[in-house]
């Protein structure tokens, strides 16, 4: 996949499934041929081992790196604290706030009572206050949170379907020109590009919607 797409069009992202299978030598190997990795294991742990996880991916030269917000304040202090020490060239770190593939109704069975987005709000102040650089949310939540975290909190957002896609297991959906236009810093996609016949064509395809309909 990573061979079919440019570095200069595209960042990539690994997760589960690819570092289950690969590990961090494939990490490093599309560190190597330029790409800007976002290492996504949504680490969620006692705070002494999510702050050595992500020194560890610091250590890959990973370019973003996220962890669960759900996991309190005290694991995401350790993990910014431990990259503080790296200084510029250090990942960004990223807490996922409410996952987009939970809809409004998955929550209560969970113990959250408050509305889904009440929740995505005070878990994305809660990363903020932990010195997080962002969280993970879904586009649909993406107006809101630049209102209540500030324009330089990154929002990062998945469940991404371009008009007419499938929405597979996701929930929260948005297009990629509408998510722009909310306040998404950084779009992730996947199975448009990756599942389609031609991932570069796709991807070219979501670039250039982008370029002639953005506001
Ligand atoms: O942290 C993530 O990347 C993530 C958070 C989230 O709330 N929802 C979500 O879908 N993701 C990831 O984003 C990717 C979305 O893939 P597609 O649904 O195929 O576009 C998957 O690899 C998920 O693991």
């Amino acid at each position: 996949m990573a061979a079919k797409l440019d570095p200069s069009v595209c960042r990539v992202k690994v997760g589960k499934e690819l570092f289950t299978i690969a590990g961090p030598d494939l990490v490093r190997k599309l560190v190597a041929a330029g790409f800007d990795v976002f290492l996504d294991l949504k680490f969620h742990d006692i705070p002494n081992t999510v702050a050595a996880a992500v020194r560890a991916a610091a250590n890959l030269g990973v370019w973003m790196v996220n962890v669960h917000a759900s996991g309190g304040e005290r694991m995401m202090r350790a993990a910014a604290e431990a990259l503080s020490s790296l200084g510029e060239g250090r990942p960004l770190l990223i807490g996922v706030t409410v996952l987009t593939s939970t809809a409004e109704d998955e929550l209560a069975p969970v113990g959250v009572s408050r509305p889904l987005k009440d929740q995505v709000v005070a878990l994305a102040q809660l990363a903020k206050n932990s010195g997080l650089d962002g969280v993970v949310c879904s586009a649909m939540e993406a107006q809101v949170l630049k209102q209540a975290c500030g324009t330089g909190f990154a929002l990062v957002t998945p469940g991404i379907r371009p008009a007419g896609s499938a929405a597979d297991d996701q929930r929260r959906i948005v297009t990629p020109v509408d998510a722009l236009n909310s306040g998404s810093d950084y779009l992730v996609i996947g199975r448009p590009i990756t599942g389609a016949e031609n991932p570069a064509a796709a991807l070219e395809a979501i670039v250039s919607d982008i370029k002639s309909n953005r506001d």
